[in-house]
């Protein structure tokens, strides 16, 4: 199945005009998914929409995949992709960078959250910070948050990993902060429970989520997800020690709802999952309350756990 997928886009990049991208792409896709076809069709027929979907997600994977043979996709097929999720300010992004310069077989790649706050808009070289938005007016901006945040997620986890893991002897993980899958289960459920994104938003939300990530099939699961535990008392103090401006107004309670998401997805197993592969994926619980920035024990403990857990996948 994984192969299936991956050469699918390599037929993409082989004929590299729009046209047969597409028609490649429709041929491919499984034979009952008329109306998922009919979808692609009608958006190839707007001349404007396809270079903005298609080629955008799979141009930087398929070129690597273009030039490969069966051996580079098996290198790539070997490397294990992992996630790493948690509450605002538990410190991913500080664990992160441990991981990085902990194995030269592991490759972080941190949240987009610049993109976020710098979004291009209009012919005026104009940018908006839309991370702002969502937290000054969460009722206006939630549903285009979680548009580009799982869009730009999408992106993260199609880039292909470095050369370094595919010519790794060991075992090469690509590690993501956060995933497409918080964007949904965390953060999107969040937001319409808490009556930001309306049943509308909801309902079209969770079409394009599942369509997406169905298309793109294995280039998107993951093999082990490390969830960062905290108290969100904690979380609030360490974001409040950062100081990003945006996050000013951000209090316990909504900390305290995006724990309970946490909780119920990755402790409790409680979250309705709509995808197969996910309700199987492994959970590494770390205890992030522990201040593991400056303290050498916490840290090697952290590393021989995690090491420990990426050979099991
Ligand atoms: N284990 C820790 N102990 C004490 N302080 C920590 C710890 N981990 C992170 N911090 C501090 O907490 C703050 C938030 O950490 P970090 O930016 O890594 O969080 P994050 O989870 O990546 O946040 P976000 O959810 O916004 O992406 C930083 O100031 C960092 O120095
Ligand atoms: N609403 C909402 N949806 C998301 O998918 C999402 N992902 C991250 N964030 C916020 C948390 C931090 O402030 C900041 C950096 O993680 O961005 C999100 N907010």
């Amino acid at each position: 199945m994984n192969l299936f997928y991956r050469s699918i886009i390599c037929n993409v990049v082989t004929h590299c005009n729009t046209h047969t991208v597409c028609t490649r792409y429709i041929e491919t896709l499984s034979s009952s998914s008329i109306q998922k076809r009919k979808y692609i069709w009608n958006a190839h027929k707007n001349k404007n929409l396809i270079p903005a979907i298609f080629p955008r997600w799979v141009t930087k994977r398929s070129l690597s995949l273009s030039r490969s043979n069966t051996p580079t996709m098996d290198k790539i097929n070997k490397v294990k992709r992992v996630s790493i999720e948690g509450n605002i300010a538990v410190g991913k992004s500080t664990f992160a960078r441990l991981l990085q310069s902990a194995d030269q077989d592991w490759e972080v790649v941190l949240e987009p959250i610049g993109m976020w706050q710098s979004i291009e808009s209009g012919s005026l070289q104009t940018t908006s910070n839309l991370l702002d938005m969502m937290y000054k007016d969460p009722q206006r901006w939630s549903y285009t948050f979680q548009t580009n945040s799982c869009m730009s997620r999408m992106h993260t986890q199609l880039q292909p990993p470095p050369a370094r893991l595919l010519s790794s002897e060991g075992v090469p993980v690509q590690i993501f902060e956060r995933s497409v899958y918080s964007d949904r289960y965390i953060f999107a459920l969040n937001m319409f429970k808490l009556g930001c994104i309306n049943s509308t938003e909801w309902a079209i939300y969770q079409g394009w989520h599942s369509f997406l990530v169905e298309q793109f099939g294995h280039q998107v699961e993951l093999e082990g997800i490390v969830y960062l535990r905290a108290p969100p008392q904690i979380c609030l103090e360490r974001l409040g020690r950062r100081g990003r401006t945006e996050e000013k107004g951000v209090q316990l309670d909504y900390l305290e709802t995006l724990h309970t998401q946490h909780e119920e997805w990755l402790v409790e197993k409680s979250t309705q999952l709509h995808f197969e592969h996910l309700t199987k994926v492994p959970v590494l619980v770390l205890d992030a309350s522990l201040e593991f920035e400056n303290n050498p024990d916490v840290q090697a403990s952290f590393i021989t756990q995690v090491k420990e857990f990426f050979s099991r996948l």
